[in-house]
């Protein structure tokens, strides 16, 4: 499911119209009743509802909804928050159409109106703005959605709860408190973001009647469920140890031996075929009876640097220590050219004195940080980096030619050709020590057993996250699950793909 910004959402119903034949009107019509009837499942036959109905196209698809809901039977108010004046072309046209079926709307003359009606109503629908907002909401606008938002109401919003940005990169606005929003036709980035997220409250997607084949691809994409059974590779019934990638590990430390431990336990689980670690020889009797199917490599301690030959994938970073030892280790790999590279963690702290010269290796590197260490890799603000992960992203990754694995709640995967998938998979319980190790083991091993790394990394992404959403709905919760929880709960998510 592609990910769009206002502007490429206007840009899709353009091609729409000229492509296919389709006018605004019809689309406005397809739009309002299939939100309609995706609101069904929140509202009751004996329901008030109001609807409140904005002077864009977001208002002309709530005079759809408004009569959609009318004509099922349901007790229907419909509010016009703006002078009559105000409402044009698409949207004027559907006002007249819900006049001509026999239904009366009501003008805003003042909010205390508004507010005797939404102290009756059970359901208040928002089709006051959707993606043509710019700016702080204005009046009458701010007003009305703060009278919503102090009220006990179920509050359903029509593409975008109104006052929240279509796009990534404004902080500064005040919004509808949605409970549950019917996006149309595709995510707006918004609906990923940290600081706007939290508005749309549950989402769904709804489909208008756009022409697929024609629209434009703007290489931004939600990987899903659909996307993972299509792209995750089987095993062959003649295959060896040896067909599904032989990787190395490298970090670990006399003090931090579970990190690495997790990252090579989490890579077997997920399919890795071998897996070697190279470690302080002092952390191997903590790490081998975890991981009893790896092998040991003395590592960097005392500077001496693991041979790298023969390996499918290497892993740098998860506990490793960033002293300049290590940071010779990172130097070194960074200059070595067979291996696809991942980097984590302190791997990534090291990383930042050699970031000119990623661009010069022939096979893929893959960076895998989460905000505060992107932060350290650009030298941005993490607040900076949140409110446009998007476009940091896909900046920092063109112009190094890396793979960039931007953990959170909603995981930013970019290509170094600028594609973007993101995996909202996973939930709080993964917001602990240890979670960063395990998805490192499991990329690691997911690009060892497919060609495409871009598939590979949002495939690994949705094992980490769907294995924690399957734990924390039977026998765990997010306040007891643990990183290592997730990696023997792989086999259960392995499971569901297995036919
Ligand atoms: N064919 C299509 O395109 C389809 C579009 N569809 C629907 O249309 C929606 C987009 O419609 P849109 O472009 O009319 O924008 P919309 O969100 O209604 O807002 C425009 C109004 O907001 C006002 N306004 C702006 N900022 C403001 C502020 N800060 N505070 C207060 N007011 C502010 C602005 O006023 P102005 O600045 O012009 O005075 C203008 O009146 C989209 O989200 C989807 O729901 C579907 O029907 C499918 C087909
Ligand atoms: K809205």
């Amino acid at each position: 499911m592609d990910i769009v910004t206002a502007q490429e959402m206007y840009e899709r119903d353009r091609v729409a119209m000229e492509a296919a034949g389709l006018d605004g009107k019809m689309l406005m019509e397809n739009a309002g009743r299939a939100v309609a009837y995706d609101f069904l499942r929140h509202i009751q036959k004996e329901h008030k509802i109001v609807v409140l109905i904005g002077a864009g196209n977001n208002g002309g698809d709530g005079f759809v909804i408004a009569r959609t809901l009318l004509n099922l039977g349901y007790d229907v108010e419909a509010w016009q928050v703006v002078p009559d004046a105000k409402t044009t072309g698409d949207a004027e046209a559907h006002k007249r159409i819900f006049q001509a079926s026999g239904h009366p709307y009501r003008l805003l003359k003042s909010s205390e109106d508004l507010n005797t009606s939404l102290c009756r109503a059970d359901v208040c629908i928002d089709a006051m703005l959707g993606i043509g907002v710019k700016g702080r909401l204005r009046e009458p606008y701010a007003d009305i959605v703060r009278l919503c938002n102090e009220r006990s109401i179920v509050r359903l919003a029509v593409d975008l709860p109104s006052g929240v940005p279509a796009d990534e990169g404004e902080e500064d606005f005040e919004a509808f408190q949605a409970h549950y929003t019917s996006i149309i036709e595709a995510p707006k980035q918004s609906a990923f973001l940290q600081h706007t997220q939290p508005y749309y409250g549950e989402w769904s997607v709804v489909e208008i009647g756009l022409p697929p084949k024609q629209l434009p691809d703007h290489r931004r994409r939600l990987w899903g469920r659909a996307d993972v059974e299509r792209t995750l590779p089987g095993r062959e019934a003649h295959s060896h140890k040896g067909s599904h990638g032989k990787g190395l590990v490298i970090g670990g430390s006399r003090l931090m031996p579970g990190s690495v431990a997790m990252t090579a336990r989490a890579a077997l689980r997920s399919g890795a075929g071998l897996i070697a670690v190279s470690t302080d020889s002092e952390a191997i009797p903590a790490i081998s009876p975890y991981v009893q199917e790896a092998t040991f490599v003395e590592g960097e301690n005392g500077g001496r640097v693991p041979d790298l030959g023969g390996y499918d994938g290497i892993a740098v970073g998860m506990g490793l220590g960033r002293n300049s030892m290590q940071e010779t280790v990172v130097e070194r790999l960074v200059r070595e050219k067979e291996t696809p590279l991942l980097v984590d963690a302190d791997g990534l702290y090291l990383l930042k004195g050699f970031l000119g010269e990623l661009k010069n290796r022939e096979v893929p590197t893959v960076l895998t940080p989460h905000p505060g260490e992107f932060a350290h890799l650009t030298g941005l603000s993490i607040q900076e980096i949140l409110r446009a992960p998007f476009s940091y992203s896909k900046e920092f990754a063109e112009k190094h030619g890396v793979y960039l694995v931007l953990k959170g709640p909603s995981t930013i995967i970019t290509g170094p050709d600028g594609e973007q998938r993101v995996d909202v998979s996973g939930n709080a319980g993964l917001a602990k020590g240890g979670s960063g190790d395990v998805l490192s083991g499991i990329l690691l091993s997911m690009m060892m057993q497919t060609e495409h790394v871009m598939d590979a990394l949002s495939n690994g992404c949705f094992l980490h996250g769907s294995t924690a959403d399957l734990l924390v709905q039977d026998g765990h919760s997010k306040v007891d699950l643990l990183a290592s929880d997730v990696i023997e709960g792989l086999s259960r998510t392995f499971r569901t793909f297995s036919s």
